[in-house]
Order: C-alpha cells, then structure tokens, then sequence
C-alpha cells in the first residue's frame, strides 16, 4: 500500500527544494514566492511506496489565485496521508497562518521548520518543545538547502501516515465561536475528523467551499449570533481568534536575537538595488554585463573556439603547434599576396599555385615598381581594403595593418626554397580535423551516395552543428540567470519593475512570467497563473514571450556577430526591447475594452540574499542546456533533415532533380519562400532564405540559426561572410526583432493555448504577436535604413512615420474607458 505525503507551506519557504531532497527530482527552485504553479509528484527516495507531492506555496485555505486553488483542492478532495507542513523559520509568525489551519483538516501533519541554517546565523532561537506542545503535532528542525534533519522529518511523516490518527487538538478559540462550530459540526454528514475545517469554512462564509459542498446546511443563525455578539463580520472574527493563538505560540517559542536598529546586509544592499533613482540604471548594468559576459567575452570565445575549430577548420590538439603552423601558413599567404601584387601567380582551377607557370612568369616579369596596391577582402564582413606591397623591402615603420608582411622578392626566394609545397597543419602537433572534415572523410572512405554524404554534411552536421556551436554561449548566460535568480536579485526586479509597470496601470506580478521566460517561454506562461485578475493573466500570457528565450540566443548572437561585429550590445538591446515591447503593449492594451481595469495588488516580500549554491547553480544550467540539446536531437535534426532536402532538390529544366550549391535558386524551399518573401520586402530582408528560416523558427526558434547554416552554408566563403553580404545593418536588425517579437515556437505556443482555454483568445495572442512583430520590424528598417542609407525615402517611409505617430497616440492618449467613468458620475451628480 502506497502512502501519500504532500508538502504545504507559504510561497518561497523551501518545499520544492524539499521535496528535490526528499525524491532526487529536479524541479525548479527560485529566490522568490510563486516559482511552483502545478503540483509535482515524486517518489521517496529509497521507498517508492511513498508519494511525496510538491504544491504551490499559500498563505491560508482561503484561495485567491489559480495556483492555490491547485493546492488547497488537493488537500481537501484527494486527502494525502500526511502533510509535511513548510515553514520558513524566519518568518515564524506569518507562515504560521496556514499551520492553524492545516491542523484543522484532520490530516496529520508534520512540522518542518526550515531555514534553520539562517536562523542560527541570526542568533534566533526557536523553542521546539513549546512549538510541539502548542501546536499538538510534531516539529522537526531541518534546512532543506544543507540537508540537515531531511531524514527526521522523513520517518515522521511515514508514521504520521501510517498511523492514519490526527494530530489532536490542543487549542481552542474563545467559546462563543468553538460553540458555533460546534453547532455547525454536528450538521454535517461526514468523517468525524474532517468536520472541523468544514464547520469554520462555513461560518466564514467561503462562497467557493459551500459550492464545492453542494448541498451545505443552513448556519445563518451561528454565523448571526457570532457577527451580533462580535460587532464584525465571521471572517474577521476567525481571522483576528488565530492571531491571538499565534501570538501566544511565538511568546512561548521564540527567541530574536536582540538586534537594535542595526540593519542587516540584506538591507544594506537593498538600500541600493531599489533606490528609487539608481535601481533601474543598476538594472541596465546587470543585465548588460550578464549579456556582455556570455555573449562578447567567456561565451563568444567557446562558441567561436567551436564554430572555428570543431565544425570550421579543425584544431591542434591542447593549441600545441598551434602557433609555429600559424606563423607557417601566415608566411605562404603573403607569399601568394606579394606574387599575385606582381601579376606572377598562376593558379589552377582548385585555387592551387601551379608552380612552372609560376615560375616562368617570375622569369618573364618587368616589372619592378617599389611599390604595388593589392585589393585584399575582409575576411568577417566582406569589405574590400587596399594593402601596398613592396618590391624589395618592407620599410621598417610600416603600418602591419596596410602592408603584406612579405615584399616581392622575399617572395620569390619563398617561393624558390619551397616550390609552395602546400601547410599541412599536422606538421606541426597533433593535429584535429573538423567534426564535418572527420565525417566527410569517413563517409568518402565507404564510398557513401552524394546525396547521403549532401544529406549529412550540408543538412544535418551544418544545420545541427550550427545550432549547437552557440551551446557554450547559452551555457554562460544560463549560469549567470541562475545566479541573479538565487541570490534574490530577480525578485528585487520584480518589485522594481513593479513600481514602473504601476505607473501605467499594470501589475508588477507580470513581471515574474517575463523572468522565468528569459530562460524558457513555457514555463514563464505558466508563471502567469499566479495573477488572480483574468485580463491581467491574459495580458501576461499574450506578451511574455516576447522577452528572449534561451532558444533565441543563438540567432540573436548569430545577427550579432555576423553583421554588428560581435557586439554585445546588440544582445543587450534585444533584451530591453523585449520588456519594452510588454510595456507598451501592456499599456496601449488596457486602454482597449478588452483588458481595461485596474491591476493586480502586487505584494511580494522581499526574499533575504542567499549565496546561491554551486550545485544549485549548476544543476539550473545543465537543467536548462539539457533539454536544448535534448531538442538538437530531435526536432531540430528532423527540421534540418526537411530544410535540407527541399533546398538541395528541385526542379531544373523542367526535370526534378538533386542540385548543387550554385542551383539552389530552383529549389522547392526556394520556390515556396520566394512565393511568400513579398510579404517582408517593407522590412528590407524579404529574400526567401530569410523567409524561411522565419518560418522554420516557429518550430522551434533555434531552427533560425539551423535554417541560415544550411541556406547560407554553400558558395566560398563562411555562413557569417554570406550573411555579412545579405543583410545591412538595418534589414539585419529588422530581422532580428521580427524574430524576436512574432509567435513563439510550437511549444509555448501550446501552452497559450493551454492558459487561454479558449480558440478565439489563442489565435488573437498568436495575431497580436505576428501583428505587432510585423509592424515593429517595418518601423525599425524603414527609419534606421534612413539613417544608414539602406533605404531611401518613400512610400514606406511615409507609413513607417505614420505608425510611429498612431503609436505614441495609442501610448499617451488619455483612458477612454476611465472617460466613462467620470461622465457617468459627472451625469450621477
Ligand atoms: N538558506 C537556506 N535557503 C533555503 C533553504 N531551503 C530553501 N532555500 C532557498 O529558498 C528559496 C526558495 O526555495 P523553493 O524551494 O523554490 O521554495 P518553494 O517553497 O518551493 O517556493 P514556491 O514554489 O514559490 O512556493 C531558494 O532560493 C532556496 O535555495 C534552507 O534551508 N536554507
Ligand atoms: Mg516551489
């Protein structure tokens, strides 16, 4: 026989962290209250007859918000064995709320008092004996985070269960209101042990329990008698009776350490972080240095490390060699400079130097200029820039970056004593081949089909390996998430952001939605389940996704890197036009019929700073890498495999058939994206691989990076180059926040689809998404291509303007339907 024990206990106190103790689960653990929206179910690790459940955090039994309904109807319809009942130990007085009336449904309950780790650093004590007595259940000191007492509460819980006997009842509230419960009590018809819980909820008059009840009696008469004898209304009369029971339990329980006015270091640093003027600019800076790390300094060398390497042009083994063979291939291409400078150099088709050619033209050469101009190319952007070559020798102040290193005859006794033999990089050290060198020579060797060795090669190595070249990058970024997170910096945004978005009429709890998605959108719309307002809710769902995902990282840095040089700020910029993109939608919404109200009350302690642990850290990140690469495998080969073969088959001269890099004009992908690319040409990049690398993110937006690998993958030089070529600054950044804003990937699209539980709402968020993304990205090509040149003025840049102004009229004009409001009190008055 099974037994099932279920963790209760107010937001943020530690019962997911428990509970991953307790079952070795993975669920996510976050420094602020509400992170758990659905329950979790485990197993007892080394008992699998023990179903522990994990539950959104509450306050009381009388729920507000979606997720704690989830908990208490648990509690009440399925009725666990036991309850391990959380509490933050240094917070006692609040979290006690819920245990009064926990002990009141007639399950037995289990005492946790957690975070003992940071009472005893407080110098707190909390008297466990008095705590026990009072409470008539057993208490158990632990610290969920050290594991310390874990194993304790675990036996007590199990002969809690077991024993199947309620804790027995070792306080009463004043007579009069115990009278009318038990009055109350003896009406209704069920299990002795639950009639407690049920009797109060009654007088209380909680309007969604007497409809679960369905036929509840008739209490008008107690619930008279109380509110006439108590001048108040039931609910406060309860209310106010567990206070006073609370208050006698922390005078008998609990020791502060007298403290005086000092303040604590959590305070200290929140002095800081939320002052008024500097918290958003401390923001900015955060943000901007956690993007820079990842995406310009540890995280851009592994992803270029590995896109240059391990899928470019292979390694040294521990960079052994490494240099001597640079140094070596640096001497052979000013060679070829220096004798192309002096029109000597013959090559054959394959680009290799044909040396008697060669040599017969160095005999024939007249010419002997001190110096020649060489029009070299950019290898990154494709600029071209001219060099100066020199006959005889390389003046001593020349500038390195304008001079080939090597002059003409130097060139020629190079060329002389090495017949320009070609740099074998294993020469040198130990040498690795690229992952598609290594697999095209193996696949070559058994003699594979070209167009298996196409399939694997151009389709799945460079769409795959494009995507999880940017894995170290999103690696880094997840790391420093998950410290921001942990510490308790993110809930300090939250109350941040919250003072902002209450400035123009929205709530501060969407905030937490738009956190939690900047590592995954799904769960983030689920986050939404904590607002208890169903337009606020809506509003969350429809626009949390427009903040970056992991998922988006890669092609964010893939932009960044191709056509801004790398630069960080271009990461950082999409986040913030991220959040800005739900401001303004959020304000421009509520002025419509369909959202108008006012917002959610948001209140929201702050958590203390912890120092998160390295564990926790690192198992956030492997949590979240995981499952990207997890994706990799799956959906993402699958999309690369169909992108692939509808870009390498088509139809040439009217006959279907394979092509190769210089047809993939005629291909199927081509002819469906160039039927659809008009649709783009206002945002400047409607060229069909654009299009559909667009399209295929909606897959999964990872897919973009996958897409781009393949389409721009063929012809000389690299992805990057190829991009550099196709896109401006503007149609590039057009690009860039188009994919950013539009619909999400199938996934959270699924899971808007879940939170709006309705058609109609569903299709209006995905609407509002493309819409809003569409325009947005036609105003920013057709504005900035202004500024750069890319696009001159016209038709377009007269809508461009247009929109700007309905914008900030849709932004600033006043409240219409506050409007009404005051016309019909003015007609009232
Ligand atoms: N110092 C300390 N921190 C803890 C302890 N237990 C949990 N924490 C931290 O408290 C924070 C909240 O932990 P969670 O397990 O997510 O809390 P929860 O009760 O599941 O929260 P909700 O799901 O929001 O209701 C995290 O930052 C944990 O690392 C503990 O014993 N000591
Ligand atoms: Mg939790």
């Amino acid at each position: 026989m099974s037994v099932k024990i279920a963790l209760a206990g107010n937001p943020n106190c530690g019962k997911t962290t428990l509970f991953n103790a307790l079952t070795g689960a993975n669920q996510y653990v976050g420094n602020w209250p509400g992170v758990t929206v659905e329950k979790k179910e485990g197993k007892l690790k080394g008992n699998k007859d023990v179903i522990i459940t994990d539950l959104p955090g509450i306050y009381s039994l009388s729920p507000y918000t979606l997720e704690e309904v989830v908990a208490r109807n648990y509690l009440i319809q399925e009725y666990p064995d036991a309850i391990i009942n959380i509490i933050d130990g240094t917070n006692i007085e609040r979290n006690l709320y819920l245990s009064t009336q926990l002990i009141e449904l007639g399950i037995p309950v289990v005492m946790a008092v957690n975070m003992m780790d940071l009472v005893k650093k407080n110098g707190d004590s909390i008297n466990i004996k008095n705590l026990k007595e009072a409470l008539g259940c057993e208490v158990v000191e632990i610290s969920a985070l050290k594991g310390t007492g874990i194993d304790e509460v675990k036996e007590k819980a199990i002969a809690a269960a077991k024993s199947k006997t309620a804790n027995e009842r070792v306080h009463n509230f004043d007579e009069a209101v115990e009278a009318a419960i038990e009055s109350v009590s003896t009406k209704l018809d069920m299990e002795e042990n639950r009639k407690r819980f049920f009797a109060i909820k009654l007088i209380e008059k909680d309007s969604k329990i007497i409809e679960q009840m369905k036929n509840a009696p008739d209490c008008s008469a107690e619930i008279k008698k109380l509110e006439d004898d108590f001048d108040d209304d039931t609910e406060s009369i309860i209310t106010s009776e567990r206070y006073s029971y609370i208050s006698s339990i922390i005078d008998k329980c609990v020791k502060k350490a007298a403290k005086g006015q000092k303040l604590t270091i959590s305070d200290k640093i929140d002095r800081v972080v939320t002052n008024r003027i500097l918290a958003l600019p401390i923001f900015v800076l955060i943000m901007w240095l956690v993007y820079y790390i990842a995406m310009s300094t540890v995280g851009a060398w592994c992803t270029d490390w590995t896109n240059d390497n391990l899928f470019g042009d292979g390694f040294h083994l521990f960079g052994i060699g490494s240099s001597a063979y640079e140094d070596a291939s640096g001497d052979y291409d000013a060679a070829t400079t220096a004798l192309d400078a002096y029109g000597v150099l013959v090559t054959d088709d394959e680009d290799a130097v044909d040396v008697d050619a060669t040599k017969a033209a160095i005999e024939a050469n007249t010419n002997t200029e001190a110096s020649v101009k060489y029009e070299m190319e950019d290898e990154e952007t494709l600029d071209t820039y001219d060099i100066d070559v020199y006959y005889s020798e390389v003046p001593a102040n020349a500038d390195e970056e304008t001079t080939n290193a090597m002059s003409y005859l130097d060139a020629v006794d190079y060329f002389n004593e090495t017949q320009m033999a070609e740099i074998d990089p294993a020469d040198y050290g130990v040498f690795v081949p690229s992952i598609p060198d290594l697999i095209s020579a193996g696949l070559d060797k058994i003699g594979c089909a070209d167009w298996l060795h196409g399939l694997i090669i151009d389709g799945i190595v460079a769409g795959v390996g494009a995507v999880l070249g940017f894995v170290p990058q999103m690696l880094v970024l997840f790391i420093l998430l998950a410290i921001l997170e942990y510490c308790g910096y993110m809930a300090r945004i939250a109350f941040i952001m919250d003072r902002i978005f209450r400035k123009f009429g929205l709530s501060g709890k969407s905030f937490i939605p738009i956190l939690v998605g900047t590592g995954c959108g799904v769960p983030g719309i689920m986050a939404s389940r904590t607002i208890e307002n169903e337009k606020d809710r809506r509003m969350t769902v429809m626009t949390t996704t427009f903040i970056p995902c992991g998922a988006k990282v890669p092609f964010i840095a893939m932009i960044a890197g191709a056509i801004f040089g790398g630069s960080s700020i271009v990461a950082t910029s999409a986040y913030f036009i991220g959040i800005a993109a739900i401001i303004c939608s959020g304000i421009i919404l509520k002025k419509t019929k369909m959202f108008a109200g006012d917002p959610s009350p948001f209140v929201m302690e702050l958590p203390p700073y912890h120092i998160p642990t390295v564990g926790s850290v690192l198992r956030s990140m492997w949590e979240r890498g995981w499952s990207f690469i997890k994706k990799a495998g799956t959906i993402i080969t699958l999309s690369t495999i169909a992108v692939w073969f509808t870009t390498y088959f088509g139809f040439v001269d009217g006959s279907f058939q394979m092509l190769d890099e210089s047809q993939i004009d005629y291909s199927i992908l081509a002819k469906i994206g160039n039927a659809i690319a008009w649709i783009f040409v206002p945002q400047g990049w409607g060229n069909w691989q654009a299009t559909v690398a667009s399209i295929t993110g909606l897959v999964a937006k990872e897919n973009i990076v996958g897409t781009m690998g393949i389409l721009y993958g063929g012809g000389d030089g690299t992805v990057y180059q190829a991009l550099a070529g196709a896109f401006t600054t503007a149609s590039g950044f057009s690009f860039l926040v188009f994919n950013l804003l539009c619909a999400p990937c199938f996934a959270a699209m699924g899971a808007i689809k879940r939170e709006m539980n309705s058609a109609k709402w569903f299709w209006f968020a995905i609407g509002y998404q493309c819409g809003f993304a569409y325009l947005v990205a036609l105003v920013v090509y057709r504005i900035a291509g202004l500024f750069t040149g890319a696009c001159t003025f016209g038709v377009w840049s007269v809508v461009a303007i247009a929109l700007v102004v309905l914008f900030f009229f849709m932004l600033f004009r006043p409240d219409p339907n506050k409007k009404v409001k005051t016309s019909k009190e003015f007609l009232n008055a």
